[in-house]
Parts: C-alpha cells; structure tokens; sequence
C-alpha cells in the first residue's frame, strides 16, 4: 500500500473541507432517507477479511465543561469544519446503529431536526447497540460537524467521552423529547427486574445504566436491602465489561456493616456480603492489586462457615501473584507451555520491578534505574502489557492506520490497540492517570483524565500520540519462535534464511508496559527485551551496577549506523549517543559513501549465495566474501572502534563465513570465523591455556552471535577440545536465555550437544 499517497490525500481532503469552514449545510438529505439508510438491523459481515482505514484527524481537545454550563444549540444551527464550543446538541437515535469504522446512526434534535451521527474510537468488540442503541438520548457536549467524502454530513464524534448517554428519567432531557419516552416513573424494583434481564441477555451496559437508574430512584423508604442488591448486580455487570474500578466500588458499596454493637451479621446476610467481598476481590485481582484481593477473598471465607471453595482457590491464586511479585521467580518454561497461536496468549500472571526504579535520566527525561547491581542474564523486571492488541486476534479486520498528526501511516493492530486503550482508560480513572503520566512526545494540551457528567473524559489524540512513543511490537506467541522456527544452516535443522527481518515478521502484535516505556534507547543497551505472550521479560546483557541506568535498544540496531540515527530521531524525537553511535560519529563522509555501497554489494552476494547442504560455497566465492568483509573492515575507524566496539556492518558477512567453512568441515577456520564475528557483535574472546574467557561489555545480544558461539562450540567437540566447547556452549545457551527469555528453541536449533 503506498502510504504517502493515502495520508496526501487525506490531508488534500481534510484541506478542501476546511475550505467550508463556517458555512451551513447544504442539500442536506431528509428524515426519511437517513430513516432509510438507518432502518434495518445490521448483519454480521459476511466472512473474510476487511481492510478498514482508521484516520486519525487533526487533533483538537476533548470538551471538559459539564452540561450545565454548555447552551443547547440545534442541528440546523450547526456549522461546518467548526467546533461549537460551548454548546451542547440534545440527540435522539432515529434508526439501528451500523460500524464501518466509526458507529453510525441518524439521530434528530428536540425540534425535528435530523443528521447522520458517527462515533469513532470505539472498541470493535462493543456491540453497536450499546453505543448507538435505537431511541436512545444523548448528549452531545461541544459538537464538530463536518462534510464527508460521499458527498453527506455527519456530527463526527471523536473523543467518546463527548457524548454522554442520558437515562429517561433525567432532568437534563429537553422537555420536547420527553412525551415520546416510556416508562419514565418506573420504580427502583421494577428497573432493578429490568437489569437483570439484560443481565441475563448479555447485555451488561444496559444492565449497568438500568441498576444506575433504579439506584438514582431509590428514595429512603426504599428498603436499603435493594440498594445493597443493585450495587452488588452492578459490580458484576461491571466486573464483566472490564470496568474494574466501578466494580470495585460497586462492591464495597455493597457490603452490609456491623451493626453497632453486634458480634456477627445474621446468616443470609453474611452470604451477600461473602458474594460483595468475592466481586470486590475479582476487581482488585484485575487492577493488579493482589494484597488486596487476597484479603476480600481471606473475608468472603469467614463469610461463611463452611468456607468457600472459589474464594480459596482465588485467594491461593492471588498468593502466587504476590509470590513472584516478591521474588521474581517464574516458571518460565511453563509459561512458554501456556502460549501457542490458538490460544489467547494474555497471562495471569504478577509483574516483578522491585530491581528497578524511575528518575532523572538527565537529557534523556525520566528513565529507569537498577535498584541493586545486576549480573549478565539477570531479570531486570517481568511485566505484564498494560494494554495489548494481538494481530491474531483480529483477523477479519485489518487496520491501515494514518495519523494526519503525525503524518504517519501504520499497518497491523496499531489501530486495535488506540480502541483498547480508549476503552480501558475511559472506564479506569486510576488506570488512565498512570497511562496519562507517560512519555507524550510534548503533546499539549494535556488534558488529565477527570470525571466530568459522570463521564471520564479522554482526549484519544492523546491516547494515541502516548501510544506512539510508547508501544513496544510484540510477537503473537513468543520471542524464541523466529529463532527456533527457522534454524541455522548446518547448526540442527538446515535452512536458508539470513537471519535478518525475523523480527519484523514476528512483530506484528502491539501494546503497552508502563513499566518498561520508562527504559530509554541506547544502540549498545544493557538490557534487552523478550516476549511471552502478554509478559515482558527485561534481561541484563551485561553487569549492571546499582543506581546505573536501564537502557535497552528500541529496535534492532541495523548495520547502517547513521541511518538508523536518522530513523529513530524521525520516531522518537532524539539522537542516539550510545558507545557505538560516538564510535561512528567521527566516519568520514567518503568511509560511509564506501561501507554503504560494499553493504549493497554483500547483500547482493548473500542473496545469490545462499548456502545448504545442497549449495555449499566453493573457493571462489569464499574468497570474494573475505575480500567484501575486509574492504568494509577498512571503512572502521581503528581508533574508534577498538576495544571491542561492535562493527555491525560486518556481521552478516561473517554470519556467512562462519556456514560456509561449517559446512566444509573446516573447523580451524569455523573458529577463527565465529570469533571474529563475536568480536564484530561486541564479544571480546580470549583464550589462555585453554581456558576461554569473553568480554561482555561491549556485546550486542543477537541470534548470530549465540549462532557464532555454537558453530565455535561444534568445531571444538569436532576437534575433540570439548571442554572449550563447553564454554562456548554455556555462552551460547545463556545468551539465548538473555534474548529469549527461556530456554525452549534452543535445542530445536542447535541439536544437543
Ligand atoms: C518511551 S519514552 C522513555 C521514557 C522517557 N524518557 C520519559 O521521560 O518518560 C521515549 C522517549 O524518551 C526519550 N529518549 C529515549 N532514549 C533516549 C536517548 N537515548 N536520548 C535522548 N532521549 C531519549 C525520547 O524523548 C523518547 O521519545
């Protein structure tokens, strides 16, 4: 897809529209062909693959002034490409929602007037009856209106949280609209049958907004037993549409106190309170808050005095949490088990960061520290996604994604996981702050999420514009797949592949560790990422001292070091001043004209030179690969990149070199090429009676070189130095264990030893 052309034309359209600004509708279509367009029930789409494009337009702030402050303003009032600002459109849904991005329906206002409404950001999994139910009252604070490319007019809603859902019975409710409602004396009992009906159908926000209802309709007399029972409902209705802070409120609104001077509730009465503290433990479980989920489900057991078998299964799941919370210890090969492409890869398991913690990283911002000093293979922390959007799970809808903002254009769950977040942080406040802290490039205004009408107002701008400093691509299963999936020529399984782009192809999955999105960049990091399903595993490459900071590199550091310098500071805003980046800094002009054209000239040799047991490299070509990595040799600065300092340009060559005189059975030369190769990735290697001893210090953890350390530990055994191998080996599989965060893979690649 070319990208470029599609965000031009957007912007061109965007551009021709604003051309309008100001100006009233015109030929507007009537009620009754939006009637038309609105009447039926939508129909789930047929089967196969739908390639939607999410624009994201130009940004403008979510509306924070409560109603009560805003003056109503008309359909036939509205203005194009204009944001009315202190006002509010009263709406009632006319028609049966649709989706094609954003929900559609036709709506009118209390004097008739009638539009075409469309919501965007919302989640595709909500169904559309629960966004733009028919006959349904809104309002809408601050209004946009605009022109569409099909030649119609719709109020576009960007921000969900614009949009506020009003109940029947609110005083807010223009008169006008009231005669056509039904209902609107029913009593707290009868709403209360109401919603656990919707319960019962599955329809969780209509049962949430019926139990709110008949809450807002409890007058005194009522008896307080019925309040206890909506809140109790509601926090289970909550607990299922994710909504965990409302339901652990809910709950603990729902629990009946003591009365003054008694010893014990009566019997029924402690059985609701058991099932009040068993939802209220469910939520605090999903907010993460495992102390406090283990202690409502150590309470739900005294509510009862046969104890309670579900809340002592939780409580001993929430101890396991609280566990690795401590110690960070996981079983990691089990969790390797629990993940597989069928599945769905999200984790129960606790995050561990007590090794680390945030600060002032200077020039850098905030960023991450090591509590205490850190060996090489170390976990530095485990985390679970904040938020994740897997692009398995979304097969039959494929985003485009293109932010006029930021004039970027993305392909994959990018735009799945914007209607995550929206839906996540519109419904956790506490959750939302600790999303809104993070990193936002500078964006303004920076509007805090704050409960206005009831409702937590998100700016989704800025959801999306943290999103992008802050997402992390992700595998769908895990890390090790790439590399035990496509095994190296000659070492186990044969194959052909290079070993580049495995990431690409592996990240196609996005989301979000607010931990981890502390760590800042750096080429040559210390620590490196893996993935296991929905966890995060940060491991040390090398020694970390205490209070040192965390780094790690955003992507893979590519062998063209100024380009990749351009591309991250186009990304993320900044110039990499890591150990290889100065290294490089001082390359002449005329060195990069030259490493750049021989890098061409490799890639051509590599990609006609593929080698397998069927097409091994005859002298000729060994000699032009040796020739190609000495001349790029030359183009490194002796000076700057001694001690060990990592040649990247030279290792894909050397990669070669190493199968090739592996495949030849030239095991003098297979060690004396993967040492070298070490050395390019970092690795300083030397060997003193016959004891091997490596330099981390500098070292890229890559696949080649755990493949460079296995081909030198293959040749040893072959030369019978096994306990040479042994060293090899060992580095080998700990490195492996470093970049993928378990051992599974490795002998899938390499055979046993
Ligand atoms: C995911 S955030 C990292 C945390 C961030 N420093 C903060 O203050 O919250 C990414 C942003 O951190 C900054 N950053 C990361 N690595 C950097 C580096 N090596 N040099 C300068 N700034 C860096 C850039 O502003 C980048 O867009």
């Amino acid at each position: 897809m070319d990208y470029a052309a599609l965000l031009q034309k957007q912007k061109q359209l965007t551009l021709d529209a604003q051309g309008r600004k100001g100006k009233k509708a015109t030929n507007k279509h009537g009620r009754a062909f939006l009637e038309m367009l609105f009447a039926n029930k939508t129909k789930p789409s047929p089967e196969g693959c739908w390639v939607r494009t999410c624009f994201i337009s130009y940004a403008y702030p979510a509306s924070t002034t409560p109603l009560a402050q805003l003056r109503p303003i008309l359909i036939s009032d509205l203005r194009l490409e204009t944001h009315h600002h202190g006002k509010v459109l009263f709406l009632r849904t006319i028609g049966h929602p649709t989706r094609i991005l954003a929900v559609q329906n036709a709506v009118e206002d209390q004097s008739g007037g009638v539009d075409r409404l469309a919501v965007y950001n919302t989640h595709p999994t909500t169904p559309i009856e629960q966004i733009l139910p028919k006959h349904a009252l809104f309002a809408l604070r601050e209004p946009f209106y605009k022109a569409t490319v099909d030649g119609g007019y719709t109020i576009r809603v960007d921000h969900p949280s614009d949009l506020i859902r009003l109940q029947a019975g609110d005083e807010r409710v223009p008169a006008a609209f009231s005669p056509r409602l039904v209902e609107l004396d029913k009593e707290a009992e009868g709403l209360k049958a109401d919603g656990n009906a919707a319960y019962g159908r599955k329809e969780y926000c209509a049962a949430v907004m019926l139990y709110s209802e008949a809450l807002q309709t409890c007058s005194t007399e009522v008896k307080e037993s019925l309040r206890y029972d909506l809140y109790r409902n509601r926090a289970n209705a909550n607990l299922l549409l994710q909504r965990f802070e409302a339901a652990l409120a809910d709950a603990n609104a729902a629990i009946f106190p003591l009365e003054l001077g008694t010893e014990a509730l009566d019997e029924a009465t402690a059985k609701l309170n058991g099932k009040a503290y068993y939802r209220a433990g469910r939520a605090a479980y999903a907010l993460r808050d495992f102390a406090r989920a283990a202690e409502y489900f150590r309470k739900v057991e005294r509510c009862s005095a046969s104890g309670d078998a579900d809340a002592e299964r939780e409580g001993k799941r929430a101890a396991c949490r609280l566990e690795e919370q401590k110690t960070g210890r996981y079983d990691f090969a089990a969790m390797s088990k629990a993940v597989s492409a069928t599945r769905n890869n999200r984790l129960d398991h606790a995050d561990f960061t007590i090794r680390v913690k945030d600060g002032d990283a200077g020039s850098r911002g905030r960023g991450l520290f090591a509590v205490k000093a850190l060996k090489m293979g170390d976990l530095v922390l485990c985390e679970k996604a904040f938020e994740l959007a897997f692009a398995s799970e979304n097969a039959k809808e494929v985003y485009t994604m293109v932010n006029l903002n930021t004039n970027r254009a993305s392909m994959g769950a990018h735009a799945t996981l914007l209607f995550d977040l929206v839906q996540k942080l519109s419904h956790n406040p506490e959750q939302a702050r600790v999303y809104f802290d993070l990193h936002d490039g500078g964006y303004t205004p920076k509007i805090p999420p704050q409960l206005v009408d009831g409702v937590t107002v998100i700016d989704t701008f800025r959801v999306e514009a943290i999103s992008e400093y802050n997402r992390f691509g992700c595998p769908n299963v895990r890390s090790s797949d790439g590399a035990s999936m496509k095994p190296r020529a000659g070492l186990g399984k044969n194959d052909d592949d290079d070993g580049e782009g495995e990431d690409s192809q592996l990240e196609n999955s996005v989301g979000v560790w607010v931990v981890a999105s502390h760590v800042n960049h750096a080429c040559d990091g210390n620590a490196v990422r893996a993935f296991i399903g929905d966890m995060m595993i940060i491991r040390a490459v090398r020694d970390i001292g205490a209070e040192e900071e965390i780094l790690m590199p955003y992507c893979n550091p590519k062998n063209d070091g100024p380009a990749t310098r351009t591309s991250m500071k186009k990304t993320w805003g900044f110039e990499c001043d890591c150990r290889i980046c100065e290294a490089d800094a001082g390359t002449t002009k005329a060195q990069l004209v030259r490493r750049r054209a021989l890098s061409k000239e490799a890639v051509r040799f590599l990609e006609n030179n593929k080698l397998s047991m069927q097409h091994l490299a005859n002298a000729a070509s060994i000699r032009k690969a040796e020739t190609l990595l000495w001349d790029i040799e030359a183009t490194y600065d002796k000076t700057a990149f001694a001690n060990n300092r990592p040649r990247l340009a030279l290792t894909a060559l050397g990669h070669w070199l190493c199968q090739a005189y592996n495949f030849a059975s030239s095991q003098r030369k297979v060690i004396e090429c993967a040492i070298r190769l070490l050395r390019d990735l970092g690795y300083g290697i030397s060997v003193a009676n016959k004891k091997v001893k490596i330099d981390y210090s500098c070292g890229c953890p890559d696949i080649k070189a755990i493949d460079a350390a296995m081909y030198t530990a293959h040749a040893h055994y072959s030369l019978g130095e096994r306990k040479q191998g042994l060293y090899y080996e060992e580095f080998a599989e700990g490195l492996w264990v470093v970049l993928y965060a378990e051992k599974q893979g490795f002998r899938e690649r390499y055979g046993s030893s």
